[in-house]
């Protein structure tokens, strides 16, 4: 069997398409313009590329998009503030701090300094504790562009075995429960877990996130089986960068039923969902109905 590639560029370039489509009804019905402000602290090139594209994105769908470029060293009181800032500014209804921060900033702290229905990464600890106990929230952007996915490619995930290997409070956490939320069974592993190869084996649904370069071999991979690979990883080979995912693809690809491409896979969705939920906070500021299809 060689798996259906499921391509996450083209299908995000549809959910921009219809984020685009609501942005241009609100402008013209309600006289309103969703604003996305992105924070960065301190000058890392990948998260500068990245930062940029996000911005480059936003105005492509008719938002606008506010980018604030601090210092590294940059207090946390002055981080603070600017979040405190955009909070009161009705003209920012989305506000993303790229992370990892800092050393000397507690990532926590500043994260549950925002607005929650401002937090379009859905990372405050009221917005994990909504999607944990099933109410309506913002959600992480990784997980929710794997499940859009996924719903597209099965229609229903009831009843199917889903493994997410990763425990992170980015991907793996949020993932199991909007997994959970459409009736999957649901195991979460991780790189202590006893046995993961046949834990593996056993998923229908197979969720990527460890960080670890091709560490899933196509042997884990249960034949038919969907693998979505959100993993990219920056790898020196062969003298040239290399982008690899979490997954070793070749041999996955060979016995999968789908699977997601490093790049243009789960990456593009995760830009997407951004925008996505910056539209969905803004509806709800306003008392608007949401954008269907567009959430969880
Ligand atoms: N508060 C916060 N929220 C984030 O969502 C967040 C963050 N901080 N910090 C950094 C990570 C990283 N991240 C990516 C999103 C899209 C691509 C993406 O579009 N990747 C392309 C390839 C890009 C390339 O060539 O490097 C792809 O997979 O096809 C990559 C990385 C979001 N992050
Ligand atoms: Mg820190």
């Amino acid at each position: 069997m060689t798996a259906k590639v499921i391509d996450g560029k083209a299908f995000a370039a549809e959910v921009r398409a219809q984020v685009a489509r609501h942005v241009t009804r609100l402008k013209q019905e309600n006289g309103l313009t969703p604003g996305l402000a992105v924070v960065l602290v301190g000058e890392d090139p990948a998260s500068e590329v990245y930062v940029r594209n996000k911005g480059k994105q936003t105005v492509e769908c008719g938002m606008t998009s506010f980018e604030h470029k601090l210092e590294a060293d940059t207090s946390e009181g002055d981080l603070l503030d600017l979040i405190a800032r955009l909070n009161a500014d009705s003209a920012v209804h989305g506000i993303l701090v790229q992370l990892p921060l800092p050393g000397h900033l507690n990532s926590d702290l500043v994260i549950n300094s925002i607005d929650p229905a401002k937090d379009v990464d859905g990372f405050h600890i009221s917005n994990v504790g909504l999607l944990g106990t099933g109410q309506k929230s913002m959600v992480p952007c990784t997980p929710l562009g794997c499940l859009m996915m996924l719903r597209d490619h099965h229609g229903s995930l009831s009843g199917l075995n889903a493994v997410v290997v990763g425990r992170s409070n980015i991907v793996g956490k949020p993932m199991a429960q909007l997994l959970l939320g459409d009736s999957c069974t649901v195991t979460i592993a991780h790189s202590r877990t006893k046995d993961l190869a046949e834990v593996c084996r056993r998923a229908d649904i197979l969720v990527a996130a460890v960080g670890r370069a091709e560490m899933i071999p196509g042997d884990w991979v249960k034949p038919g089986a969907t693998v979505i690979d959100v993993g990219i990883n920056r790898v020196e080979r062969d003298g040239k960068t290399r982008l690899l995912g979490d997954v070793a693809y070749d041999g996955a690809a060979a016995v999968a039923g789908a699977i997601t491409p490093v790049p243009g896979g789960v990456g593009p969705m995760t830009i997407a969902c951004l925008l996505a939920n910056t539209l969905t906070a803004c509806c709800r500021a306003n008392g608007l109905p949401e954008p269907e299809g567009l959430t969880a």
